[in-house]
């Protein structure tokens, strides 16, 4: 198999599929960069080794051509960053493509419109593929948030480099993470789950259980575990059909000697309002028309000490709703103890799109030991199913 790190670019032309779906506010600025940081690194790699860069990739989930998700909105970012003018191509197949394409020179970048401007990509049409296949001389996956997408760009395109393809570092990055956590973990391993609903997370939570030493639950999910232990959870949030399945995870972490940490105590406000009227009660205690919108102390404080004490860590999810300054105190000290111990020598993974928001927002992305820019498709890996795009190199 080929790496990036033994491959000779020289005088190549190499396409790479990124994740450039980034998120844009009204003035169509990127109030989010991580994914276009994540990928500098491979983008240099081919450059520096005298190769050219067509870069591919989605941005949204358009119906056909829409001027909204055109990729062209990142150019001067992309460009900033990487120190190298991007040239673009508004078109991603067809003629304007294939000449800018034949005519890019070594060290030069050029980007293509968004894929899914056309039908094809997402139904993985074989000759779409090719076109974009036909472009250059290899093929770099390094789009770890598509990964669980087998579309065109992501996965068909393979078999037109069928020794001319490799993960990006981004990918390499993401997937040794992942084992990292999974495979050779240092003990304790403590998953966080946190975020609003059980629903979404039922899978991976089932998936972790026989892996880690403690789990922590977090979140609007802590309703429904605790109402499915017959708590009055007043206003919170809740899944009423899924009590079984939190009384079924309680009893899994119990035959799988899992250590399972509830919150204890909740901060309750009578509003879903960052001005409600807020106070601290008992998490199976909460008052009629009120509801829990973050963990408190007592609970931040277990919640502390485990982390701390861990050797591996993976979060996904916050434990309050911390878009609102009132009840992001909960999350804020998870990221604390998170960094805390990752600089005693822990290992840990934040990942799911929240919760690395959340990392972002209080600068800590630097003090953990890896942020993933997958949120779909981490989760689908860490639940142990195949990703296409990571079939498509391993073959
Ligand atoms: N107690 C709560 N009640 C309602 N929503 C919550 C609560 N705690 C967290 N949330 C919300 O959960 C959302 C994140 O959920 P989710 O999408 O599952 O997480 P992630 O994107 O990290 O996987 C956040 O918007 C947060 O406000
Ligand atoms: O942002 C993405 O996924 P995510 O929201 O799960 O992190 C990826 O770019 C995949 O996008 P898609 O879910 O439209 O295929």
């Amino acid at each position: 198999m080929q790496t990036i790190d033994s491959y000779n670019f020289s005088g190549k032309k190499a396409i790479i599929r990124v994740d450039f779906n980034v998120p844009l506010n009204d003035q169509f600025e990127i109030t989010d960069d991580t994914r276009i940081r994540a990928a500098l690194p491979t983008i240099k790699k081919v450059l520096e080794g005298n190769g050219s860069v067509i870069l591919m990739s989605h941005l949204g989930r358009p119906k056909g051509v829409d001027e909204k998700f055109s990729l062209k909105h990142i150019v001067s970012h992309l460009s900033a960053k990487l120190g190298v003018d991007v040239k673009f191509a508004d078109d991603c197949i067809g003629e304007s493509a294939k000449t800018m394409a034949a005519e890019l020179k070594e060290g030069e970048v050029l980007l293509l419109e968004n894929l899914r401007f056309y039908g094809e990509e997402k139904a993985g049409d074989e000759a779409f593929a090719k076109k974009l296949a036909d472009l250059a001389d290899l093929w770099i996956n390094d789009a770890f948030g598509t990964a669980h997408r087998a579309h065109a760009s992501t996965a068909v395109i393979a078999k037109f480099f069928p020794e001319d393809k490799m993960f990006g570092y981004v990918m390499e990055g993401e997937l040794s993470s992942v084992d990292k956590v999974l495979k050779d973990s240092k003990r304790p391993l403590t998953a966080i789950m946190g975020g609003a609903k059980v629903s979404s997370k039922i899978d991976i939570i089932k998936t972790l259980m026989p892996k880690v030493d403690h789990l922590i639950i977090g979140g609007g999910m802590t309703y429904t575990f605790v109402k499915s232990m017959g708590g009055n959870i007043g206003n919170s949030l809740v899944e009423d059909d899924k009590l079984d399945i939190a009384r079924e995870i309680l009893k899994e972490a119990e035959e799988n000697n899992v250590k399972l940490h509830l919150a204890v105590d909740a901060l309750v406000a009578d509003d879903f309002s960052n001005d409600a009227n807020t106070k601290v009660c008992n998490v199976s205690e909460i008052p009629a028309d009120w509801m829990g919108l973050d963990v408190a102390e007592e609970t931040i404080k277990n919640f502390k000490k485990v982390i701390e004490e861990s050797e591996t860590i993976l979060w996904n999810g916050p434990v309050g709703v911390f878009e609102m300054d009132t009840f992001a105190k909960g999350t804020k000290a998870i990221a604390d103890a998170i960094v805390t111990a990752t600089e005693k020598g822990a290992f840990s993974l934040i990942g799911g799109g929240d919760s690395v928001a959340a990392i972002n927002k209080y600068n800590l992305a630097d003090k953990v030991s890896y942020v993933s820019t997958g949120g779909g498709a981490l989760l689908e890996y860490i639940e142990g199913k195949e990703l296409p795009g990571v079939a498509a190199i391993r073959g």
